[in-house]
């Protein structure tokens, strides 16, 4: 896999952390997830293909060991609040001293400076902060959220994820780690460039919601079917938004022009009508293999076996039966290979990650002891 041989530690976080940590993992890294002793149960839902060594930082002694993991290691991914792995004593400076090819990634909501830098924050601050969540909502709505897909999957996790593979590009002619400042607002921001970009043609003239591509346009929407169901509709172009109202079976003839912003609202209470008329599965017969841009929604448990997906394999299930997505994108010689085995507990390889990183079994025999690691593995076989 095409990264095969990058050895990664992940600091555990909340969810873009995890993420990036995943990413990685499934392209072919060997990532250990560096947990928090005396933890009863992980949080971590993203830990596909990860080990997992619980360490306790507040003891000089568990420091000492993330120390020596990261010496033999390529990537550390931290997810604290600014300042914190300093006060560790586990800032890039201390890390890179012993590894200068150390690649240091901070995952961080506002970023290493700037007047939020040590504030406390979530996706909808960075959101927010990014100017892209006063753009999300309908109209006359208040803004709203997608879920924490932008900032802390799109912005931060994934953009992280871009960044380890640059600086690991990078160091494979200089020779050199570096530290990254993954901020999410400006991850986020960033994934928005479009919003600022198109401002220029005129994209986002209107209030929010009522614009082409943020639910104003009727033919930009989702509309419910007869059985409770939905359709989204993407008909933008001229030809594909005919071959829309011919699905439908209107008479163009009959209806305002597609672009004439002022009859959008009347437009969109004909589709919604002629799509209340029919169940999405009729709907789907209607336009399946046609150019019209329209595309049953599915709910989580029915994409698995949508005919185009299930001919593509790009849902897996894993051995306890749960679905999720196939990692993207797929590489023709050296796609990622997902684990497919249940997720680590925490601490579950502490012992064997020690005395692989040098270890001997009366220094790992101390270590335990004294509580600065924990291991996990005699409980998961109870
Ligand atoms: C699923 C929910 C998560 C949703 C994601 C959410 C929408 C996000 O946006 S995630 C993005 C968050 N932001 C960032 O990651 C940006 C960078 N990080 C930060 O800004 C901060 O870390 C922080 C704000 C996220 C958290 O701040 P905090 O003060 O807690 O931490 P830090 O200042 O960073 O310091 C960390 C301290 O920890 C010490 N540390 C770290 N590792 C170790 C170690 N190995 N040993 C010892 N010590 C360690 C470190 O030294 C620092 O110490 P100091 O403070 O002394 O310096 C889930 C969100 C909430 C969950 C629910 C909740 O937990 C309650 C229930 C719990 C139950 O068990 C399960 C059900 C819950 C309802 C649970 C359910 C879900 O998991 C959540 C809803």
């Amino acid at each position: 896999m095409a990264l095969a041989g990058v050895r990664v530690i992940e600091l555990a976080g909340l969810a873009p952390a995890p993420f990036c940590g995943m990413i990685l993992a499934d392209f072919g890294a060997r990532v250990i997830r560096v947990d928090r002793t005396k933890v009863t149960m992980a949080m971590d839902t993203l830990a596909r293909g990860k080990q997992s060594v619980a360490l306790n930082l507040k003891k000089p002694e568990g420091v000492a060991v993330l120390k020596r993991l990261c010496v033999q290691s390529d990537v550390v991914i931290e997810p604290f609040r600014k300042g914190v792995m300093e006060k560790l004593g586990l800032g890039p400076d201390e890390l890179q001293q012993e590894n200068a090819r150390l690649i240091y990634a901070r995952l961080t909501g506002f970023g290493q400076s700037g007047l939020y830098a040590t504030s406390a924050g979530h996706d909808i601050n960075y959101l927010a902060m990014s100017g892209l969540l006063s753009m999300l909502g309908r109209k006359t709505e208040e803004p709203y959220a997608p879920l924490n897909l932008v900032a802390d999957f799109a912005g931060g996790g994934l953009m992280c994820a871009l960044g380890i593979v640059l600086a690991l590009l990078e160091r494979s002619r200089s020779g050199k780690g570096q530290i990254i400042d993954a901020s999410m607002v400006e991850g986020a921001a960033y994934v928005g460039s479009f919003m600022w970009k198109s401002r220029s043609i005129g994209m986002w003239n209107r209030p929010r919601g009522e614009n082409m591509l943020d639910g104003g346009a009727p033919y930009y929407d989702t509309y419910q079917t007869s059985d409770g169901k939905h359709m989204a509709v993407g008909a933008l172009e001229p030809k594909f938004y005919d071959q829309l109202i011919q699905g439908l079976g209107l008479d163009p003839a009959n209806l305002p022009p597609q672009m004439s912003f002022s009859d959008w609202p009347e437009l969109k209470q004909i589709f919604s009508r002629t799509f209340a008329s029919r169940t999405q599965a009729e709907w789907c017969d209607v336009f399946d293999g046609t150019d019209a841009c329209v595309t049953p929604v599915l709910p989580l448990d029915e994409v698995h076996s949508h005919p185009h997906n299930r001919e593509r394999g790009s849902f897996q299930k894993d051995i306890q039966g749960e679905v999720s997505p196939r990692p993207a994108p797929v590489l023709s010689r050296t796609p990622a290979t997902p684990c497919l085995s249940r997720d680590p507990l925490i601490g579950e390889h502490t012992v064997s990650v020690l005395e692989e990183f040098g270890y001997g079994a009366a220094e790992v025999e101390q270590l335990l002891s004294s509580g600065a690691v924990e291991c996990n593995k005699f409980k998961a076989r109870l």
